[in-house]
């Protein structure tokens, strides 16, 4: 178990642009902590050099108080698994496991006691004798995760490790590396692009974009309480919808928003005077819209295209001139399709607000009491079905 802190972290590959951009993070001893973000952002590159594999270019690093950016790899004591496994084909899985403990000169029977208590945590004994090649690619995963453990690492790395798993085992690797986890207590960093895996297996989530951190907290943190539209937007599947609208009143405890097409919505956001008359844009995830009768709702839209998940429905609506359509999801089955018209509210208590420049309004934590909307006579309503009509409007 190690700590490791990140002071100003800096990579420039030669004389090209900034990859990494002065990060500042700490990962507590334990920690499981996943680096999130778009292909590009940087996450690779940042977690070789946590690893040693790439220089700093500026900065610090620290592993347990002691300043590591000039140790090689082995020095630092970490173990790296990566999305290709990288083993050895010519090599058994029991050579695998032992091949980087023979470098480091370990004794015999240190090595062996190594190997075989990793194959027991990760059920590989019956395959020991094998090679690569004739492993599934979950097996082969597994080795490379084992590989790692037999070191004994101060610090696990894991980059992109299910990348190359189909749907299935990916769950099921998932699994297996939380369980790892709660069975070592070790320090673990792992990177995926996947915001799903990031939220099932993080403690906190870091989010990385264009070499900055945008946000780090847990997963529920970020869910709720996104700092700025681009991880309101890339944590949660589909993703939040945002609504471009202008600040007509702000305050202390509620902020008015005109939408853009001209209603308004109270919404139990504090807001500084200063705002008052710029561009915003109202968050709400799909979750949270509700249908309400098409009399009595306050917003109409045409349905654009149904997903059935099954156990949930998706609506794509129809959100005229402003480009991608609003998601709204449905927890149960729905008979609503493409062509027709529902009715449906924004919850205020359930809104984000962000400003022109992305970054959000703090949200207070409210109870039920959800407001009225000005203009309207009755708050929102909410029906298990959108009431429907066929008639376009
Ligand atoms: N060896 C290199 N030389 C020059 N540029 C590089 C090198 N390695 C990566 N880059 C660039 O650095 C940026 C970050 O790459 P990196 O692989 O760290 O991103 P990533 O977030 O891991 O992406 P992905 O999810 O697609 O693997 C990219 O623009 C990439 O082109």
């Amino acid at each position: 178990m190690a700590q490791l802190t990140l002071e100003k972290l800096n990579k420039r590959y030669g004389d090209a642009a900034q990859v990494i951009k002065a990060i500042d993070l700490q990962v507590n001893s334990g920690e499981f902590v996943v680096i999130v973000g778009p292909s590009g952002c940087g996450k690779s590159t940042l977690l070789r050099m946590i690893a040693g594999l790439e220089d700093i270019s500026g900065g610090n690093m620290y592993i347990d108080g002691t300043r590591v950016n000039d140790d090689t790899p082995s020095e630092r004591g970490i173990g790296m698994v990566f999305q290709s496994y990288a083993l050895y084909p010519h090599m058994s899985v029991y050579e695998n496991m032992a091949f980087g403990l023979q470098l480091a000169k370990l004794p015999k029977d240190e090595i062996a006691r190594r190997v075989e208590q990793s194959a027991r945590i990760l059920q590989l004994e019956p395959l020991l004798q094998r090679r690569p090649k004739d492993l599934s690619g979950g097996q082969r995963q597994r080795v490379a995760i084992g590989r790692a453990i037999a070191r004994e690492p101060k610090l696990f790395l894991f980059d992109e490790p299910l990348s190359n798993l189909d749907a299935a085992l990916r769950v099921q690797m998932r699994m297996e590396i939380a369980a790892l986890h709660r069975r070592l207590k070790s320090t673990i960093i792992y990177v995926t692009h996947d915001q799903v895996e990031a939220m099932t297996l993080a403690q906190r989530i870091v989010v990385l974009n264009r070499g900055n951190v945008e946000q780090v907290g847990t997963p529920l943190e970020l869910y709720d309480h996104p700092a700025n539209e681009f991880v309101a937007q890339f944590i949660g599947s589909p993703k939040m919808n945002l609504l471009p609208g202008t600040l007509v009143s702000s305050g202390d405890t509620e902020s008015v928003v005109r939408l853009w097409h001209g209603k308004q919505l109270t919404v139990p956001i504090a807001t500084p005077a200063s705002a008052e008359g710029t561009k915003v844009k109202l968050g709400i995830r799909p979750e949270h819209i509700e249908w309400g009768t098409v009399a009595d709702a306050p917003y109409l839209a045409d349905v654009l295209f149904v997903e059935h998940m099954g156990n949930e429905t998706y609506h794509y609506l129809d959100s005229g001139k402003l480009g991608e359509p609003w998601v709204v999801r449905n927890s149960r089955r729905s008979d609503i399709a493409a062509g027709e018209t529902v009715g449906y509210s924004l919850p205020p208590e359930h809104c984000h607000l962000f400003d022109e420049s992305g970054k959000a309004f703090a949200r207070r934590a409210v109870g039920n009491g959800a407001s009225c909307l000005p203009g309207m006579d009755a708050p929102p309503i909410t029906f298990a079905e959108p009431a429907r009509t066929n008639v376009m409007h």
